[in-house]
């Protein structure tokens, strides 16, 4: 478990990182989302003690620093990549897990665990961006482990990467280790995380369960089929709820339980092809719980007119002191 307290990071004059506090649970994926400088890999360098800064982090009740052999107990993988220029890629791990105590073995298990076992001879340089992102990982689950702290591991891998990376991490978590894992893909997020840490310029939106963010940032749609749509979907808003005609000549309602329409349409006497409700996606949570704390906002395309934004305050779950 990794138990965050008062992170707290300033340049000059922007404060990077303000306050922030949350645990990541063992035995799930925890994802690490905010926009582009939100602080998240500054405060993935506070929480190791890379960066200076003010607050507590403890993995399994230890400070990093003070772990004898952190390779062991809390595997990191950071955006930059820390590989030796001319050593081969299994001589890099080897001298690695020397200093840590582990032995040659180990290496060759990790880098066939990570795909890589028939370029270990290669040097690094030599490596794609994914290929570089498997070795990260090699290194990582190095010293088995039971923590692990991975800032964009699917940055560069293709599709095929990024699913046996989503795979690779939901086993890991399965075997009760605890994962905190930072990545811009939404959509990869939502198939891979249990539980979401959100962060806007340094500060907390969220923090719980992927689904709770989900409903708590977005309303979920009823969608209806049915042979007398136009006269349902006016009955539908004399009711008070949103319609709008999707693709196929679907309905979409919005601001009423799907309990609500069926019951409507059982007291018009309507019949229905199609009863179900629509999820919103992480993505369209994310962009409506981090709109107004975007650093970066591009101007809107031509002929586009700016989407109202939800004010991003909402918490959920752990603490937020
Ligand atoms: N070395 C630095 N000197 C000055 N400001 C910095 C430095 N590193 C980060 N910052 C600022 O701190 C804020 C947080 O940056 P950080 O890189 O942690 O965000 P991030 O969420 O990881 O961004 P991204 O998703 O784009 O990688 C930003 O405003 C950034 O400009």
């Amino acid at each position: 478990m990794i138990t965050a307290k008062g992170l707290y990071k300033r340049y000059r004059k922007t404060v990077a990182v303000d306050h922030l506090s949350f645990d990541v649970q063992p035995g799930v994926v925890t994802g690490f989302l905010g926009p582009n400088g939100s602080g998240k890999s500054t405060t993935m360098r506070l929480m190791l003690g890379l960066d200076h800064g003010e607050g507590q982090t403890l993995f399994d009740g230890e400070s990093f620093t003070d772990i004898r052999r952190p390779m062991n107990k809390v595997g990191t993988l950071l955006e930059a990549k820390p590989f030796h220029p001319t050593r081969s890629a299994r001589n890099h791990l080897r001298m690695l897990a020397s200093a840590n105590g582990i032995g040659d073995k180990r290496v060759d298990e990790v880098m066939e665990l990570v795909g890589l076992g028939t370029v270990r001879r290669k040097k690094p340089k030599g490596y794609s961006l994914g290929m570089a992102q498997r070795l990260g990982l090699a290194q990582a689950l190095l010293g088995d482990p039971r923590i692990l702290l991975l800032d964009e591991p699917t940055n560069g891998l293709d599709p095929h990467g990024i699913h046996w990376m989503r795979d690779m991490l939901k086993h890991l978590a399965s075997e009760g280790r605890t994962i905190f894992v930072s990545s811009h893909l939404l959509s990869e997020m939502q198939l891979m995380a249990d539980e979401l840490v959100v962060i806007g310029r340094g500060t907390m939106i969220f923090n719980g369960v992927v689904d709770q963010f989900v409903r708590e940032f977005t309303q979920s749609t009823v969608i209806v089929r049915s042979p007398s749509a136009d006269g349902f979907a006016t009955a539908l808003e004399g009711a008070g709820a949103a319609v709008t005609k999707g693709k196929d000549g679907e309905l979409v309602v919005s601001g009423m339980e799907i309990g609500a329409v069926g019951h409507l349409a059982f007291t018009e006497n309507v019949e229905l092809s199609e009863l179900s409700t629509r999820s919103a996606s992480l993505e369209e949570a994310f962009m409506s719980a981090t709109g107004s704390s975007e650093e970066f906002v591009a101007a809107e395309p031509l002929g586009k007119t700016p989407a109202a934004k939800t004010p991003a305050t909402k918490t959920g779950g752990a603490d937020n002191a």
